[in-house]
């Protein structure tokens, strides 16, 4: 490019990379404004600070000074999908899109303009990127941590429209567990209510099986006691999905922390066809679990709301349940009432 038609350029140029470092740093703001008033991640807040800090040095006066918003004609353009936020997931997640795009164009047009600077600009965005995995993993834990119910699903003809309901009545937290289907269905159908689960900002978690949780994007996988280890289901999901492990006594609980299980089912607590054949561990193991477990767990099994009491004074801080909401009239209202109770027992100690 000759210099003629560099100088003609720069205006450009520089109005460009202008409203870029304004996009970029908004949108580092907002993101700054959740780690640091809404999770207390002081180190997740700082990152930001730090980037925004980078940006405002390498936002010149010169190119400040290139800025023509009456002539802007992009300030009337909008989009639906800019002006509804569902949740605060996908307003981090637009948020995050925006830095990491606006940081690709100061990146590329950086380069007629300072070499360091498309660099430097270039690494941030790797920088955001590792940002967004941390802040979508502290997120999972965190509502990991705050779950107090917890739906395992069965077969049901109108499965997804129950799983909705149950979502609907506040359930944060869903396990696809499905022994009848094929892969090619069970694959279809995790998928399907993975995305229902994020559009309610629930976790969803699939039973068994790794390799289907990978390619659905679940939140984790459960597995028994007979499945692969964790640590090579980690080696699979990535350190940042959730993993849970299924115990029925004392020594399978020590082991599965031992090998780092996020949360643990503890059960079952009464005999169930749900799962048929399968001795009850009793009141007793969730007596032992309240005072050992130190990762969040749920009881499980032959849990209603006719014994949801005596299983919480047991100690249980969350239960998982499959029957008495998936046969429910109305698993909105079950999910309510089961809400209610486990809300009015305080959680005893850290679920973390
Ligand atoms: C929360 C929770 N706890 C225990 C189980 C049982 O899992 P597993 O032992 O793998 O048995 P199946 O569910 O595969 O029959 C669970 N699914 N969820
Ligand atoms: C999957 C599983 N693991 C232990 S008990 C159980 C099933 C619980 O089903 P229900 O809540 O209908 O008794
Ligand atoms: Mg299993």
């Amino acid at each position: 490019m000759n210099d003629t038609s560099l100088t003609l350029m720069q205006p450009a140029v520089w109005r460009i990379l202008d409203a870029n470092f304004d996009r970029a740093r908004e949108g580092l703001r907002i993101i700054e404004e959740w780690c640091r008033f809404a999770l207390n991640h002081q180190a997740m807040a700082n990152e930001c600070k730090q980037m925004r800090q980078e940006l405002g040095m390498w936002h010149t006066p010169e190119i400040r000074a290139a800025r023509d918003t009456a002539r802007d004609v992009g300030t009337a353009l909008s989009h639906p999908r800019e002006e509804q936020r569902t949740g605060i997931e996908q307003l981090l997640q637009a948020n995050l899109c925006r830095v990491q795009e606006a940081l690709r164009v100061i990146e590329e047009y950086g380069k007629l303009y300072s070499p360091s600077v498309s660099s430097g600009s270039k690494q941030m965005r790797y920088r955001v990127y590792a940002l967004e995995s941390n802040l979508l993993t502290y997120r999972r834990r965190q509502l990991l941590a705050n779950a107090r119910l917890y739906l395992v699903t069965s077969a049901a003809p109108d499965l997804l429209l129950r799983v909705e309901a149950a979502l609907q009545g506040g359930l944060t937290l869903v396990q696809y567990r499905d022994k009848q289907n094929n892969d090619i269905d069970r694959l279809a159908i995790a998928k399907q209510m993975c995305q229902l689960c994020h559009h309610y900002g629930a976790l969803f978690i699939l039973n068994d099986r790794v390799d289907l949780a990978l390619a659905a994007d679940a939140d984790g996988v459960h597995l028994g006691q007979q499945d692969i280890s964790i640590a090579l289901a980690r080696q699979i999901l990535g350190t940042q999905k959730i993993v849970g492990r299924s115990t029925t006594n004392p020594e399978e609980m020590e082991r599965a922390i031992k090998e780092g299980a996020d949360y643990i089912g503890v059960g079952p607590v009464y005999e169930t066809p749900t799962k048929a054949g399968k001795a009850a561990a009793g009141l007793e193991y969730v007596q032992h679990a309240a005072k050992n477990a130190t990762v969040p767990w749920f009881a499980i099994g032959g849990i209603d709301n006719t014994n949801l009491d005596d299983v919480l004074k047991a100690g249980a801080p969350g239960v998982a349940m499959v029957r008495a909401i998936m046969n429910a009239e109305n698993p909105t209202h079950a999910v309510q009432f089961c809400l209610g109770m486990l809300n009015r027992v305080p959680q005893v100690g850290a679920r973390v």
